[in-house]
C-alpha cells in the first residue's frame, strides 16, 4: 500500500523520493517559456502595467531635476520671484500625485494578472493530479505534492507580485538614473559608470554564496513538511506505538536543521545589504569631494552636484532591490520546473483512443480474471498466470494471509494498476478497452476505510454529486440502517463531518459508504471489509446492509470476519497470489484443508481473528 510504503521507506531513515529531496537546479529558460505561455493571454495588461511604469518612474526622478532647477535657475541666480518657486512646488507636488497613481495602477494590474495566472496554475495541477495513475502516488509522498500546491504556486505567486514588480520598475529606474546623470555631467556619469562592474562583481559573489544558502533552506523545509504530513496520515500509529516522544526528537532534529540553514540564509542577506549600503555611502563621499571641488571652482552649478547625490542614492537602491529578489527568482524559478514536472508526467493508465462507453444498466457483472500476470514496479509478480471466472450476481468471499494478494487482485478489477499480461474482463471485454469514467461507475469500492469529506452526511454520501437528490440518499440510508445512526447525530442528515469522519465508528464509516454504492448502483462491488472489532449489534447492521448492496450485483468481499462471508455463494483462498481453495463454507470445511484451518486456529469461533489475516494495512 502506497502510504505504508512511503512510510516504512521514512521510517527506516530513508529518503522518500519524489520531486523534494531532489536537488533541484532552476532552468531559468524552461521556466520562463513556461510562464511566457501564462502571461500570452494578459499581453494587454502587461503593456498596460509597462506604460505606467514608465509614467511612475519619470515622474518620479523628475523631482530631483525640479530641485535642481530652482536652485541653479532660481535661487542661486537671484532669481527671487516668489511666483516661479511656487510653480516649481506645484509641480514638484504634481509629478509626486502622478507617482502615486500610477504606481498604484501598475501594482494592482500586475498582483491580479499574478494572482489569476497562479489559480489557474493551482486549479491545472490539482486536476492533473486527479488523473495520475495510482502507481504515481506509490512513488510520490503526500507531502511533497502537497509542496505543489500549496508553496510552489505560492513562490509563482511572489514572482509577480515581487520579481518582475522589482525587475520592471528598478530595472528601468536603473537605465532612466543613468541617462539623467550623463545628461547632468557627463564626467560624474562616467565614474558612476565605472562603479557598475565593481558592484556587479560583488552581488555576483554574494549570489552564488545565498544561492548555496537558499537551497539548502527549501531543501530542509521540504524535508519538515513531508515529515509533517506523514506523520498526520499515520498519527493513529504513532499514538497506538506511543511515539510521540520518538517521533517528537525526529521532528525537532529536522525543526534544528531547518533552523540553523534559515539563520545562515537570513546572516548573508544582512551581510550583503550593508554592504551595498557601505558602498553606497562611499561612493556618495567620493562625489562630494569631487563635485565639492568642482563647485568651488565654480566648474559645477551646485544644483547639479545635490541632484547627482539624490540620484546616486537612487541608484543604489534599484541594484539592491534586484539582487534582494534573487533568492525568490531562484524559488519560483525551482517551483516552476517542480510544478512542471508534475504537469508532464502522463498518467501511467489512460484511456485507449478507441475505449468504448458502456452503459452502466446493461451490464451483467460477469468477471474473468484472464491468465494474468502483475507485479508492482520493480518487484517480482504476485500474480502469475492467474484464471479466475465469476458470474453475473455471484457473491464471492476472498480470505487469505497478509500480503496474499487480495487488495491487488481488486485493485486490477478497479484498474488502478494494469497487467503485465493477460486480461482482466467485464461481461468479456477487456476493462483497457473500457472508458475509465464507465468502469469506475461499473465497480464500486467499499475500502478498509472509507474516506469521508469534511462536508454533510448527505454530501458525503452522494459525493458531492448535486443530481443526486437528498430523498435518495436518505432512502439509501433507510436501507443500509443507516438511518438510526444519522437521525441521533445533531444535525440529522446536515451535521457535518471533520476530515476523514473522524468521530465515527469504523463500522458506521462502513454503513456509510454502503449508503454510496446504493446511490451510485455500481454493477460490481468490492468490498475490503473492515478489520476493526465490531461490536455485535454493528456486525449486525452490517450483515444485513451487506445482503442488501450485494443484491442484485456481482460482490466480492476481502474477508477478516468470517461471520461475513459464511453464507458466500463462493469462497476463494488465496495464498502467495494463487488460488489455493475455492468452494462454499461447507464445501471447504468438508475438504479439511487451509480454509478449515484457517477456521479451526479461530478455535471453532463464527469470527476469524483479525491476527490471522494481519491487522490490515493501517
Ligand atoms: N502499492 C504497492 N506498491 C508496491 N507493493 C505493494 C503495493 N501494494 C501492495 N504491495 C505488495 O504486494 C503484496 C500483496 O499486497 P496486498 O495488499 O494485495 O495483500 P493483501 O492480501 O490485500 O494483504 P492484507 O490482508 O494485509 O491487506 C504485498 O507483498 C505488498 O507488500
Amino acid at each position: 500500500m502506497p502510504q505504508a510504503v512511503n512510510q516504512a521507506r521514512t521510517e527506516q531513515g530513508g529518503e522518500p523520493s519524489g520531486g523534494l529531496e531532489r536537488k533541484p537546479k532552476p532552468r531559468y529558460r524552461s521556466a520562463f517559456r513556461i510562464l511566457g505561455g501564462y502571461i500570452e493571454p494578459h499581453r494587454r495588461t502587461f503593456a498596460l502595467v509597462v506604460l505606467c511604469t514608465v509614467l511612475a518612474i519619470a515622474a518620479e526622478l523628475f523631482q530631483p531635476y525640479l530641485v535642481k532647477v530652482a536652485i541653479d535657475d532660481h535661487l542661486m541666480a537671484g532669481d527671487g520671484g516668489y511666483g516661479s518657486i511656487a510653480a516649481i512646488c506645484f509641480v514638484y507636488l504634481g509629478l509626486s500625485l502622478a507617482e502615486l497613481v500610477f504606481t498604484y495602477i501598475q501594482n494592482n494590474l500586475l498582483q491580479h494578472a499574478g494572482q489569476s495566472i497562479v489559480a489557474r496554475i493551482r486549479k491545472q495541477l490539482f486536476a492533473h493530479m486527479t488523473k495520475l495513475s495510482m502507481s504515481y502516488f506509490d512513488k510520490t509522498p503526500s507531502g511533497s505534492l502537497i509542496t505543489h500546491v500549496s508553496s510552489d504556486t505560492e513562490a509563482v505567486n511572489q514572482f509577480f507580485g515581487q520579481v518582475l514588480l522589482t525587475l520592471l520598475r528598478d530595472g528601468l529606474t536603473l537605465v532612466f538614473i543613468l541617462v539623467m546623470m550623463f545628461q547632468l555631467d557627463a564626467t560624474l556619469g562616467v565614474y558612476c559608470l565605472v562603479l557598475l562592474p565593481v558592484i556587479a562583481c560583488i552581488a555576483i559573489a554574494f549570489r552564488s554564496y545565498m544561492r548555496a544558502t537558499y537551497q539548502l533552506a527549501r531543501t530542509r523545509l521540504s524535508r519538515l513538511v513531508a515529515f509533517v504530513a506523514e506523520n498526520l496520515a499515520g498519527m493513529s500509529l504513532i499514538q497506538a506505538f506511543q511515539q510521540q516522544h520518538a517521533q517528537g526528537e525526529r521532528f525537532q532534529e529536522q525543526n534544528t536543521s531547518y533552523f540553523q540553514a534559515n539563520v545562515r540564509e537570513i546572516r548573508t542577506m544582512v551581510l550583503f545589504n550593508r554592504t551595498f549600503d557601505l558602498l553606497s555611502n562611499l561612493v556618495i563621499a567620493f562625489v562630494v569631494w569631487v563635485g565639492g571641488k568642482a563647485v568651488l571652482g565654480a566648474s559645477l552649478e551646485f544644483g547639479v552636484l545635490y541632484a547627482f547625490i539624490t540620484y546616486i542614492r537612487q541608484f543604489f537602491q534599484p541594484i539592491n532591490a534586484i539582487t534582494q529578489q534573487w533568492n525568490t527568482l531562484q524559488s519560483a524559478t525551482v517551483a516552476v520546473n517542480r510544478i512542471w514536472s508534475v504537469l508532464d508526467t502522463e498518467p501511467e493508465i489512460e484511456d485507449r483512443p478507441q475505449a468504448v462507453r458502456i452503459e452502466r444498466e446493461s451490464v451483467a457483472g460477469r468477471i474473468d480474471f484472464d491468465r494474468i500476470t502483475f507485479g508492482y514496479e520493480g518487484a517480482e509478480p504476485i500474480f502469475r498466470e492467474l484464471d479466475l471466472r465469476i458470474r453475473p450476481g455471484e457473491l464471492i468471499g476472498v480470505v487469505g494471509t497478509t500480503g496474499a494478494g487480495k487488495s491487488s487482485l481488486m485493485s486490477l478489477l478497479a484498474r488502478f494498476y494494469d497487467v503485465q499480461a493477460g486480461a482482466v474482463r467485464i461481461d468479456g471485454r477487456d476493462i483497457r478497452d473500457m472508458a475509465q469514467a464507465d468502469l469506475h461507475r461499473i465497480v464500486g469500492l467499499v475500502q478498509q476505510e472509507p474516506y469521508l469529506y469534511a462536508g454533510s452526511m448527505i454530501d458525503n454520501v452522494r459525493m458531492f454529486d448535486a443530481s443526486i437528490s437528498r430523498e435518495e440518499v436518505i432512502r439509501a440510508c433507510e436501507l443500509v440502517g443507516a438511518d438510526q445512526l444519522i437521525q441521533r447525530m445533531e444535525g440529522g442528515y446536515d451535521a457535518r463531518l471533520s476530515e476523514r469522519g473522524s468521530g465515527l465508528s469504523a463500522g458506521e464509516r462502513q454503513l456509510l459508504s454502503f449508503a454510496r454504492i446504493i446511490v451510485f448502483r455500481p454493477r460490481i462491488l468490492i468490498l475490503d471489509e473492515a478489520t476493526a472489532n465490531l461490536d455485535s449489534r454493528t456486525e449486525q447492521l452490517i450483515q444485513q446492509a451487506l445482503e442488501v448492496v450485494s443484491e442484485g450485483r456481482t460482490t466480492i468481499v476481502i474477508a477478516h470476519r468470517l461471520s461475513t462471508i459464511m453464507n458466500a455463494d463462493r469462497i476463494l483462498v488465496l495464498s502467495r497470489g494463487e488460488i489455493v481453495e475455492s468452494g462454499t463454507h461447507a464445501e471447504l470445511m468438508a475438504r479439511k484443508g487451509y480454509y478449515e484451518e484457517l477456521v479451526r486456529h479461530a478455535h471453532g469461533e463464527p469470527e476469524l481473528v483479525t491476527a490471522l489475516y494481519g491487522a490490515g494495512r493501517n
